[in-house]
């Protein structure tokens, strides 16, 4: 199938999906009980299933009508067959050998296997070498014993696992021979594939409300000694033969190269969740007067104030800015992954590393850029129909599944400060941390030059990343590694942030030095990438003058040049944001529809409250009279 850019998918998709027989008719789902909500959202997640199905989609275009742009309008209150599609399945596809996959994957594509990714704990998320769910292998049944030693080893979170799934890898400490050999996947049975029942031994259900992605069907499990097949334990990377010898896999951390791929499409799709919340702002933020009059006697714009100006403007050249990026990251996965299934490892550290911060910076930027929205369209944005909370819900909720930001960050600190001592091994032609070994660029810092910001935002990283690789080296001898490690988390972290930042950054640089179709696009996207720039200083402004180069006057400069660069954005922003190519029914906002008809739109939705129904509801006798109030 040929690959289609972005824009295309979704024209594609305009037709596909919200003209799908099973789609196009949506209900309000506000006033649904769970129960209701989950039904809901499971019919209609089974009807995109089959649509990608019946399309022969590949990877690009599932992660297309995966993406959060899609499924606010197909799954609105989360899709509770997300970790099937974006984690089961592609674990099977990597982590299965060929055997595995011709025995599993057309029961999965035929439906009759629905899968989650079971790995955490109630005790252990973060920590996964501590997981304690153990899989002990006994060579003369030729299985595997699965048990949950007590509750706090319970599995908890699985996306798909509360009612839905009927199949899980799960992620368990394997035993053979008689020794520990670490965390290893094993496909395994939960429910009867006919009556949906669990299997003997299986404790499983869902663990109940979040803050939002309420019907993504969360769940709990416990083995109780549960016998698994030998042929189970996906067997790609390591292998338990039968009589329970054990190949090692060819590199120690195989079997964590789902997290990797889950965490670049987190990064890829958080971006649309952003660039719908700066529609809606963008959009609302024209429609909305308020304020003394002006001399034509209408009231401003909320838009041409200058504090909503620094609101909105901003999160859109991130939009820009960290799609670019992102989309990047995700053609890298695809070619690291090719190398990995071919049996060269040398460019996974990397890769790990960079996802880990990228996953980390962009839910991070994205969640306070989408609350910053949220605040910008004052009372109307704390509406649930403004969309704005379920957005945020979302976007944080990416700060936290698939491995918390803090940690992934030190992840990535780890692989730097290796970097910078010297000690790890020395980075590929086009890696991401060349900037380490060499001097640090010295471009003066002028306002107005983008390739003088780069380099700045070049020499914080430097400066952040080889200030703290010294102070770690210095407590080393002094203390114990845990300790000095611990010392320093705070800076690691800050040097890692400031790592994905430059990344981010070099990247569109070079995405705007590239685009050639139009001399109008590119004037745009350096206005953007100026934007972006100057509000990623005025962030981070005492880093800039500690390791930036910057003095307390290009500060000053760079201030002030950050508010005239918006009022330059502003009247592109309604362009910007049309250019998302986001139909109304993706968007689905009574703010941030593309006619403006705001207040139309919010008394629409208040007629859906059951609360209006009758002109005095049964309430007011049963419960104010009777309490004689
Ligand atoms: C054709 C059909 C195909 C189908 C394809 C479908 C495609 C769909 C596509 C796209 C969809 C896009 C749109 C959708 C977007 C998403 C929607 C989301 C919906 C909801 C989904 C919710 C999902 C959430 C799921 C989860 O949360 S699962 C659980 C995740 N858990 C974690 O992430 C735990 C975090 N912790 C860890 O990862 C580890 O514990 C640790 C912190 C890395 C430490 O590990 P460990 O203790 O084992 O490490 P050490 O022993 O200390 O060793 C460290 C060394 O190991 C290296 N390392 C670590 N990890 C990795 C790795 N992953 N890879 C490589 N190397 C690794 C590390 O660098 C150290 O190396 P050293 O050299 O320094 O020693
Ligand atoms: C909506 C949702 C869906 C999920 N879906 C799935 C799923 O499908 N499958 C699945 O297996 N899991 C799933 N999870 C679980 C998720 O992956 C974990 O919650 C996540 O990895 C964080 O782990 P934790 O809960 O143990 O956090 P913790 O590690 O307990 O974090 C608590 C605090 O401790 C800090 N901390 C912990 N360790 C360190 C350290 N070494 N250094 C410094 N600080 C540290 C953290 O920074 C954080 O501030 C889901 C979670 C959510 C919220």
């Amino acid at each position: 199938m040929v690959s289609r850019n972005r824009s295309q998918v979704k024209d594609h998709l305009g037709s596909k999906v919200l003209n799908h027989p099973e789609l196009r008719n949506t209900k309000a789902t506000e006033y649904m009980s769970h129960e209701e909500k989950y039904r809901y959202n499971l019919s209609r997640a089974t009807a995109m299933l089959k649509l990608i199905d019946e399309e022969g989609m590949d990877v690009n275009e599932i992660s297309k009508v995966m993406s959060h742009t899609v499924s606010g309008f197909t799954t609105p209150d989360g899709n509770p067959l997300a970790v099937h599609q974006v984690m089961f399945v592609p674990t099977l596809m990597n982590q299965a050998d060929d055997d595995q996959v011709s025995r599993w994957l057309g029961d999965v594509f035929n439906g009759t296997i629905v899968g989650t990714y079971a790995q955490t704990e109630l005790s252990h998320g973060t920590f996964v070498r501590g997981l304690r769910t153990t899989a002990t292998y006994d060579p003369a049944s030729r299985t595997f014993d699965l048990h949950t030693p007590d509750v706090s080893a319970a599995k908890w979170w699985p996306g798909g696992l509360g009612t839905t799934a009927n199949h899980a890898v799960v992620m368990a400490q394997l035993y053979t021979d008689g020794q520990p050999r670490g965390i290893h996947p094993f496909m395994v049975a939960i429910r009867d594939r006919e009556t949906h029942r669990p299997l003997p031994g299986i404790t499983v259900g869902e663990i109940g409300p979040k803050l939002g992605q309420n019907t993504l069907n969360n769940g709990y499990l416990l083995f109780d000694h549960v016998k698994v097949p030998r042929e189970n334990m996906l067997m790609r990377n390591a292998r338990v033969n039968e009589d329970g010898s054990y190949t090692k896999p060819s590199h120690q951390k195989a079997s964590y190269g789902t997290m990797v791929f889950t965490r670049v499409a987190i990064a890829l799709d958080t971006v649309d969740a952003l660039q719908i919340a700066a529609t809606i702002a963008a959009r609302y933020s024209i429609v909305r007067r308020q304020g003394e009059p002006r001399d034509d006697g209408q009231e401003p714009q909320i838009i041409d104030y200058q504090t909503q100006q620094l609101k909105v403007l901003p999160h859109i050249a991130a939009c820009y800015v960290l799609r670019a990026s992102t989309a990047r990251l995700w053609e890298h996965h695809t070619h690291v992954t090719s190398e990995v299934r071919g049996g060269d490892t040398a460019l996974l550290p990397e890769l790990h590393a960079t996802a880990c911060c990228l996953k980390a910076l962009v839910t991070q930027d994205c969640s306070e850029a989408i609350e910053a929205l949220r605040l910008s369209c004052g009372g109307h944005g704390y509406m649930t129909a403004s969309r704005l909370p379920a957005l945020y819900a979302y976007a944080t909720a990416g700060a936290t599944y698939e491995g918390e930001n803090t940690v992934l960050l030190l992840q990535t600190a780890r692989y730097l400060v290796k970097q910078a001592g010297g000690s790890h091994a020395p980075p590929a032609a086009g890696s991401a941390v060349t900037y380490l070994s060499r001097p640090a660029d010295d471009t003066p810092f002028a306002v107005g030059s983008p390739a003088a910001y780069v380099a700045a935002v070049g020499r914080v990283a430097r400066g952040r990343v080889t200030e703290v690789a010294a102070a770690l080296q210095a407590d080393r001898q002094t203390m114990p590694e845990a300790d000095a490690w611990n010392q320093s988390l705070v800076q690691l972290v800050a040097a890692a942030l400031a790592h994905g930042r430059y990344f981010v950054v070099r990247e569109f640089a070079e995405v705007v030095s590239q685009q050639s179709s139009s001399r109008a696009i590119q004037q745009m996207l350096q206005l953007l990438f100026s934007v972006y720039l100057a509000h990623a200083v005025s962030r981070a402004e005492g880093d800039f003058i500690t390791y930036g180069g910057l003095t307390p006057s290009d500060i000053r400069l760079n201030r002030r040049h950050l508010l005239r660069l918006l009022a330059e954005l502003r009247p592109h922003m309604i362009p910007l944001t049309d250019a998302f190519d986001l139909p109304d029914r993706l968007i689905n906002s009574t703010l941030g529809a593309w006619d403006g008809d705001v207040y139309r739109r919010m008394f629409e939705q208040a007629s859906h409250s059951p609360l209006n129904t009758d002109e005095v509801p049964a309430s007011f006798h049963q419960a104010m009279l009777r309490s004689k109030l």
